[in-house]
């Protein structure tokens, strides 16, 4: 299976790598390593084992960033892009093949938007939440009786849903919790906002900012996507301070060790 991982920034994608790395020593298998380009100046980094390709692509903050390199990457894939990896190298510390090259035309069976993300009551920090739904929480309008989303005002979409069966493989796997994963174009900073997403969202378990995007993305493909994000903070009044990102980004790889065994026994997106 061929699996593209977007995260927002470099750590996280790094954090994913790590993870898939760690379950390629816990197998023996000796994971082929190389750094591919992908139209747009972006350099997705894969790893090859004997039954998962896995590319993990580092898009930028916020849903807009999130959505536009997953499109451009999956595109690339179907279509095929100039070159080829010139190589694979076999992993090891900085065994990034030999200079990025092109995608082969091979379109991806599964898109994940992962990293690190906000917590609502039921996801502490280092928890690794799944989600059942990704949901963009506050595309729609204000209105005279409070927040109307896109869909309430008759058109576009608010909800992706990944495959189920999926789900619950990836969050037994990895000793995750499974709730709603809430996407922001603004970071919740405040109590009274928290309490606000929550009412409407009474499944949220957290918060993060490229989901949806890539969600939207996977879904103008007709591929499945899955949501996985390790809690680095809780939601509400902001306090830096209290951020825990180096934990989160092991729990992240942890999550991404245990995620292999959950896809080989998956048995497809209608699940
Ligand atoms: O400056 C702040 O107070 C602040 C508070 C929360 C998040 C940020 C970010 O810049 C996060 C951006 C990045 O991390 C993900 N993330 C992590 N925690 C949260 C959260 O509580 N709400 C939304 N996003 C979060 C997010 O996916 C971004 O990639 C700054």
């Amino acid at each position: 299976m061929r699996v593209l991982v977007v995260t927002a920034v470099p750590a996280e994608r790094d954090a994913v790598v790590r993870g898939v790395r760690a379950a390629a020593a816990e197998s023996a298998d000796t994971p082929e390593a190389a750094e591919v380009s992908v139209p747009g100046g972006r350099t997705l980094h894969r790893v090859v084992r004997p039954t998962l390709t896995l590319d993990a692509l580092a898009a930028g903050v916020g849903p807009a960033a999130a959505a536009a390199a997953t499109a451009t990457a999956l595109t690339a894939a179907e279509l095929g892009t100039a070159g080829r990896p010139t190589g694979l190298a076999a992993a090891g510390p900085g065994a990034a093949g030999p200079g990025a090259a092109g995608l082969d035309a091979a379109p991806y069976g599964l898109v994940v938007s992962a990293g690190i993300g906000g917590g609502f009551t039921p996801a502490p920090l280092g928890t690794v939440v799944v989600a059942e739904a990704i949901v963009a929480a506050d595309l729609g309008a204000e209105t005279p009786d409070g927040f109307a989303a896109v869909t309430d005002l008759g058109f576009g979409t608010v909800e992706h849903l990944p495959p189920p069966a999926l789900v619950r493989a990836v969050a037994e796997a990895a000793g995750a919790a499974r709730g709603a994963v809430l996407t922001v174009s603004t970071v919740t900073g405040s109590a009274g906002r928290a309490t606000e997403l929550l009412r409407r969202h009474p499944r949220a378990a957290a918060e993060a900012m490229e989901g949806f995007g890539v969600a939207e993305a996977a879904a103008a493909h007709g591929v499945p996507v899955l949501e996985v994000r390790a809690i680095s903070n809780t939601v509400g009044p902001r306090d830096r301070a209290a951020w825990r990102i180096g934990e989160a980004l092991d729990a992240l790889a942890g999550a991404f060790r245990d995620l292999p065994p959950a896809l080989a026994i998956w048995k497809g997106p209608s699940t």
